[in-house]
């Protein structure tokens, strides 16, 4: 989801908290104005959302609280955040500056009851939900402002009526845990347009059973596909180590009857895009360049680098997450 790069993000993180559900709290990575609406030049106080700007009462307790809070400020010197703490629904994504009105809201969140759009995978254990931007606005809204706290280089947070979200759950439950967006207007016929698996369940190999889902949505589509480009820290690592694994079983598996491998016939195996490959052989440092015998040079594979590698880590012991047999992509 890019294209407005740099709307909304701040070099400070400007929020010092964020109440991620009633058990959940994390500091954000990244600063964004996106939460916040102007008040007025003058007073540079900032506000939640237009239902501030148009509750009075509310507006003028929040200007107070922001004199009083400048004036600590001018007194003591330090810099300040914009806000102590950020009240978000780990259900809809709604959010708040008011504790109260959190609380309230997580007693009675009707996505607590309802699960929105269509199954796409229905393991025991985890599934993953389809929704169409265009008829869950608000709740594609939050969920993307919610993503820039932790991500700065891509996402948006209005116009997403041509993106798809797929959330993952685990089976059974209605709480989310990650998601990942998909343009369907993507020029690149990308599969994955940003990827998020939310704080409180990361390390635990839920961003590669997304990534493998991603890959099974663009071959049920029978195209070659991948992320949308730049990658951030995060997402190169994820990337990275997920391409790694599968292209060095898929080599270990020709080695057995060939004495040379081309990417082109990863590229054919994997549906991976040829510089994605690259990278990850690059990465493997199993690649290296070789002279024809006609002075050009060509890229090839070293067998025994990726047989270093998979040794180190353990790549024979790694299943694929997402099993066919769950896969619900034909409706
Ligand atoms: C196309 C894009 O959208 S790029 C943007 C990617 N998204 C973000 O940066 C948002 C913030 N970050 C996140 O949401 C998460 O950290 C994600 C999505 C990047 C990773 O999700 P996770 O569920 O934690 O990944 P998962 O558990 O599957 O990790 C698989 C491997 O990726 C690598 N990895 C994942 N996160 C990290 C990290 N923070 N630091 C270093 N390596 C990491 C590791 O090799 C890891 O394997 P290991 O745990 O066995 O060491």
């Amino acid at each position: 989801m890019s294209g407005e790069r740099d709307y909304g993000v701040l070099d400070e993180v400007n929020i010092d908290k964020i109440q991620f559900g009633l058990e959940h709290a994390f500091t954000p990575l990244y600063g964004s104005s996106a939460y916040f609406s102007e008040a007025g030049i003058e007073s540079k106080c900032y506000i939640l959302g237009t239902d501030y700007w148009n509750n009075h009462a509310q507006y003028e307790s929040v200007i107070d609280a922001s004199k009083k809070q400048r004036k600590k400020e001018q007194t003591s010197l330090v810099k300040k955040s914009w806000l102590t703490t950020l009240y978000v629904c780990d259900y809809c994504f709604k959010y708040t500056n008011d504790q109260h009105a959190f609380q309230e809201h997580m007693e009675f969140c009707e996505y607590q009851e309802k699960l929105s759009g269509k199954t796409k995978y229905l393991s025991p254990k985890y599934t993953i939900r389809r929704i169409k931007c265009y008829k869950h606005r608000v709740f594609a809204q939050c969920l993307s402002l919610f993503t820039k706290l932790l991500l700065d280089n891509k996402s948006t947070f209005f116009n997403l009526d041509h993106y798809e979200f797929y959330l993952l759950y685990e089976t059974g439950k209605n709480k989310p845990m990650g998601f990942f967006s998909k343009d369907l207007y993507s020029f690149e016929k990308n599969n994955l347009g940003t990827i998020l698996v939310f704080p409180p369940y990361q390390r635990r190999g839920l961003g590669t059973l997304l990534i493998e889902f991603s890959y099974k949505l663009s071959n049920f589509e029978n195209c070659m596909s991948g992320p949308e480009k730049p990658l951030s820290p995060f997402g190169t690592a994820l990337y990275v180590k997920y391409w790694s694994r599968v292209i060095c079983k898929e080599i270990l598996k020709l080695a057995t009857t060939h004495s040379t491998i081309q990417v082109q016939t990863i590229v054919e195996l994997t549906k991976f895009r040829s510089e994605d490959i690259a990278l990850a052989l690059k990465f493997m440092e199993s690649l290296y360049e070789h002279s024809n015998s006609n002075g050009s040079f060509s890229f090839g594979v070293s067998v025994d680098a990726i047989s270093e590698w998979a040794t180190k880590n353990n790549v024979c012991n790694f299943q694929p997450l997402v099993k066919d047999e769950y896969l619900l992509l034909e409706y």
